[in-house]
This record gives structure tokens, sequence and C-alpha cells, in this order.
């Protein structure tokens, strides 16, 4: 009895003092802290999906663009400061070169099952430069006619909606998570299967990561933030194993039989001596095997790394491969579904935008257009990055680590202190983008200024921006170009105003945060 009253009075104080003792050091070192004894307002703040507001109230309050928090034990700076984000993304990056890793993910030094967005150091740098390679214009130009074959059978079964005049798209968020999972299924991983219609990969995936809405954390998560100690309990593998969803066990499955199906038809050609035939496109995956190699390596992932002059061996084992394919899908995917879908809810509330595109840029092109082509697309691209702006929505995956005790300007970062970037703050500035911050006008981006460039990044800052962003634009830009050239857009929705502005948002696991209003479409033949 007496044990029941102490032990929970003798954990409070633990935390009590524990964290007080972090709450003062945040203080001494100049970053704003927020005090809140057990770092549950962190944890639950940090996680949802109204956390960029949360975080420009804060700022407002305190009368600086960064403050700190604890989320549970573990101190996270947030920070909306276009200056001091390009000073730990970029000129300070080698003490910042890794990001925020999930509470009970699998180690990112030792661990064989390790993806770039979770790599650090010179893990990092090694599959960094592979894939920036494999993505690189080179390679894209190789990838687009499967893109555009993608794209064509798209337009195929939006024209199969059509009453011959028009097409009423009802869910327009789910229409465009069909294509880009598609796209990304054939040009990720040479999936052979053209199907767009019954389209396996977008059930696996949503069903892994569309469920959650709000405070997704598990609560073993949740325990393990509050009490470290706990740590090595939940990755212990047999109670890891039944924290694993099983949704998400299937869409690892998923993977790994598109892979072994990759393989197989390798094999067989290899074997029938054919190889590299016209008709054996370019995939993300074949260029992956080609660097296949379980060569086990040295690597410095911890403390200071001088990045520049890190030697990289161009090689990858198949645990990365396929821990690769992993993220790759979840950020392939879900990102250039969510900015499709709100461009498109943006064009149908500004014909005018869109009668500018279409006459400057889409009129007088041939249906079936080129790379080239599809690049030099800047009406088009502007209004991409308009949409962007206003809503940066994969904001979440942009954090670091600091790796080395740093100063930056008045404010001193520890080892291990976190970092959670706010994009949404500078790309909300009124004294940036002047008083019309909130209105659609992607003319804006014809000629910014070097203050408005900084601040724009929808993609991240630095040598860990968005690796896919070429690749998402060239799918996006072909996507709308196709869809403009058809049809004229229209909205049925009447959730949002001109300027989309109350499209509701929730945050997914895939760590980007998606609309959830159905925003629907109506196409117009033109
Ligand atoms: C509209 C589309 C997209 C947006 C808005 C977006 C946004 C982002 C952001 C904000 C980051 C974090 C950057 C940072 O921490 O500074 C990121 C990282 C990443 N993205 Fe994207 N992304 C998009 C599309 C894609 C696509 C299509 C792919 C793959 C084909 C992709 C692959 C990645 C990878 C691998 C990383 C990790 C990079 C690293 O750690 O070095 N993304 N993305």
């Amino acid at each position: 009895m007496i044990l029941l009253i102490l032990l929970p009075v003798a954990i409070f104080t633990y935390v009590f003092l524990r964290n007080f003792k972090l709450y003062y050091t945040l203080h001494k070192c100049g970053l704003n802290p927020r005090f809140d004894i057990f770092g549950i307002k962190g944890l639950l703040w940090l996680d949802s999906s109204a956390a960029h507001e949360n975080f420009t109230r804060m700022c407002s309050m305190i009368g600086d663009q960064t403050f700190s928090v604890l989320r549970g034990a573990t101190p996270v700076v947030i920070t909306s400061n276009v200056d001091l984000i390009h000073a730990i993304s970029t000129e300070h990056f080698d003490c910042f070169h890794s990001r925020i890793p999930e509470i009970l993910s699998d180690d990112p030094i030792t661990s064989d099952n390790i993806h770039m967005f979770a790599a650090k150091g010179e893990r990092w740098k090694r599959l960094r430069t592979l894939t920036s390679y494999g993505l690189s214009t080179v390679k894209l130009k190789l990838l687009f006619p499967t893109m555009d074959t993608c794209v064509s059978e798209f337009m195929d079964h939006v024209n199969s909606l059509s009453d011959g005049q028009s097409v009423v798209i009802n869910h327009s968020h789910s229409l465009f998570q069909n294509h880009t999972s598609y796209v990304l299924a054939r040009c990720a991983y040479g999936h052979k299967e053209k199907n767009h219609r019954v389209n396996n990969f977008l059930g696996v995936f949503s069903k892994a990561f569309g469920n959650f809405a709000e405070l997704q954390k598990s609560t073993a998560e949740k325990i393990a933030y509050i009490f470290p100690e706990t740590k090595l309990i939940f990755k212990n593998s047999f109670v890891g194993h039944f924290l694993k969803s099983a949704t998400q066990q299937k869409f690892l499955d998923y993977l790994l039989h598109l892979i072994s199906n990759f393989q197989s038809r390798k094999n067989v050609d290899n074997n029938n001596g054919i190889c590299c035939t016209e008709n054996d496109h370019y995939s993300l995956l074949g260029f992956f095997f080609e660097h296949h190699n379980e060569k086990k390596l040295i690597e410095k992932a911890e403390g200071q790394i001088d990045m520049k002059k890190v030697k990289v061996e161009k090689s990858i084992s198949y645990e990365e491969i396929t821990a690769q394919c992993k993220f790759i899908s979840v950020a392939g995917f879900d990102t250039t579904s969510n900015t499709l879908t709100l461009l498109f809810n943006f064009l149908a509330n500004n014909p005018d935008v869109q009668d500018k595109i279409y006459e400057a840029e889409i009129k007088n092109q041939p249906e079936q257009i080129s790379f080239e082509t599809v690049s030099s697309l800047r009406l088009l691209q502007n209004c991409i990055f308009e949409t962007l702006r206003l809503f940066p929505h994969a904001s979440p995956l942009q954090t670091r680590i600091c790796t080395e005790p740093f100063k930056i300007g008045k404010y001193q970062f520890l080892e291990n202190v976190q970092i959670v970037v706010n994009p949404w703050g500078p790309h909300h500035d009124r004294e940036i983008w002047g008083n019309d911050v909130d209105c659609f006008r992607p003319s804006r981006f014809e000629n910014l200024t070097e203050q408005q460039r900084k601040a724009f990044m929808p993609f991240g800052v630095g040598p860990r921006q968005c690796v896919g962003m070429r690749f998402a634009l060239l799918e996006m830009k072909t996507t709308a170009f196709r869809m403009l050239q058809k049809y004229s857009v229209f909205t049925n929705s009447p959730v949002h105003d001109r300027h989309g502005k109350t499209v509701r948002m929730t945050v997914r696991d895939t760590g980007t945060i998606w609309p959830t209003d159905k925003l629907g479409l109506v196409l117009k033949q033109r």
C-alpha cells in the first residue's frame, strides 16, 4: 500500500526535477522555453494539424520567432526565423546534418533497414548522393515516357467519367491519390501491370497511412517520450512485433512483393539473354540494383562532420533499398497528390489565372508534350509554387537535430536538441509578401525579391532539401497541363473562399498534412 502511494510520488518528483533542469538549460541557452512541466503540451502540439497556428501564436506572444518546448523529456526548438533556418540547414549543416528520429524507430546508425530520410552523417550522404543521381535531370528524361504514359492513362480514366460535356469529381483528393500512387509504382518500381483503375498500391498504402487524423502518436510512443528510459522495452523485438500495426506490415509486404517481382523479371530477362532493350524503361529500383552491394562500410554518424570532404562510395545494400522504397513511396505519393488537389482547388476558384495559363502555355501545344516543354511551363510552375506557399503541407518533414554544441547568434544549441522548422510562418508573413499575403496570386513568383526567395521553403532548405522536387514538379506539371488542355476547371464544393483559405487539413501518419474536405471539381470540355 505504502509502495502504491510512494511510487507515483517518486515518479512525479523525478519527472518534475528532470524537466525543471531541462527548462533551466533551455532558458540559459536563450531559447525562450515555454513552461509545461510534463511536456504534454509539446507532445500534443507538435503532432497536431494546428501546430503551425500554435507556433505562430506563440511567436507573437513571446515577441521572438524562435522558442522551445519539451516534448515529454525531449527539448525541441521551434523556429520560423528565416535566417536561423538557413544557418541551421545550410551554413552550419555540418553540425545539423541529421533529422529528428521517430522515438521508437530503428537505430539510424546500426540498423540495416534505414532510408535516407532517417539516415545520419556519412550514411545519409552516401544514400543521398546515389538517390540524387537516380533522380537527376538525365534520369528524369529517361523516366518521362513512363510518366507521360501514366498521365495518358489517367486522362483516359477522367474522360471515361464524362457525360459527353462535363465530368463531375466529388473527391478530387482520392482521384489524384490514385494517379500519383500509380505513377510512383511504375516510375520507381518498374511496375509493369497497366491497370490505372484497379490500383492495388493505393489500397495498401492508404490503409497503412491514411487513417490517422489528430494526435497520431501511439500510446507506446507517448510513454517513450515522457519516460525515454522505457524506449528499450518498446524497442524489444518481441514487444515491437505487437506494436507494429498490421496494415503497415501489409504495406511492407506489398513493397517486398514489388521488389521481388522486379528481380524475377530481371532474372528471366538475363537468362533469356535480354538486357537493356528499348522497352526496358528506366526505374529508380533498377538504378538502385545497379549499385547494390553488401559491403560493410564504416561511416561516421555523430558530431560535426565536414560533409563537403566526405568521400562517397556509390553502393547500397538490399535492406537499404527496401527502406528507400518505403520512404519514397510515402514522400512521392502523398505530397504530389496533396499539391495537385490544392492546386486544382485554387485554379477552379481563380478562372482568370486558369485562362492566362491556357492562353499562354497550353492552347498552342500538341497533346503529347516533350520533357523540354514541360520543364519550360513557367506560369503553371508559379501556380504550383503559390499553392505550396499558401499550404506548405510537408512542413512536418522539416526537422533537424544538433549533433555538436553550436552557437548561432543569441541561441546556444546543445547536442541532441531537436529543431522543428515552421515554414508556415515565413510563407504567411505580411512583411515579406505584402498585404495580399493570404491571396492566391501566382504572378508574385515572376519577380521574387531576395527576401521572398529565402523565405519560400516548401521543399525544405539546404543539402537535405527534398531530393524528389524535380520529379514532383515534372509529374504535377504534366498532369495539370493535360487536364487544362482538355478541360476548364470549376469547383462544386462551397467549403472555401476564392483563395481556398478555409480548406480543412489534418496531419497523417505520412508526416504530411492532407486536405480533409472533399474539394469536388467540375471539368467542362473546352
Ligand atoms: C509536392 C511534392 C513534395 C513536397 C512539397 C516535398 C517536401 C519535402 C520536404 C519539406 C522535405 C524535408 C526537407 C528538409 O528537411 O529540408 C522532403 C524531403 C524528402 N523528399 Fe520530398 N516533397 C515532395 C515530393 C517528393 C517526391 C516525389 C519524392 C520522391 C520521388 C520525395 C522524396 C523525398 C526524400 C527522399 C526526402 C529526404 C531528403 C533527405 O533527407 O536528404 N519528395 N520533401
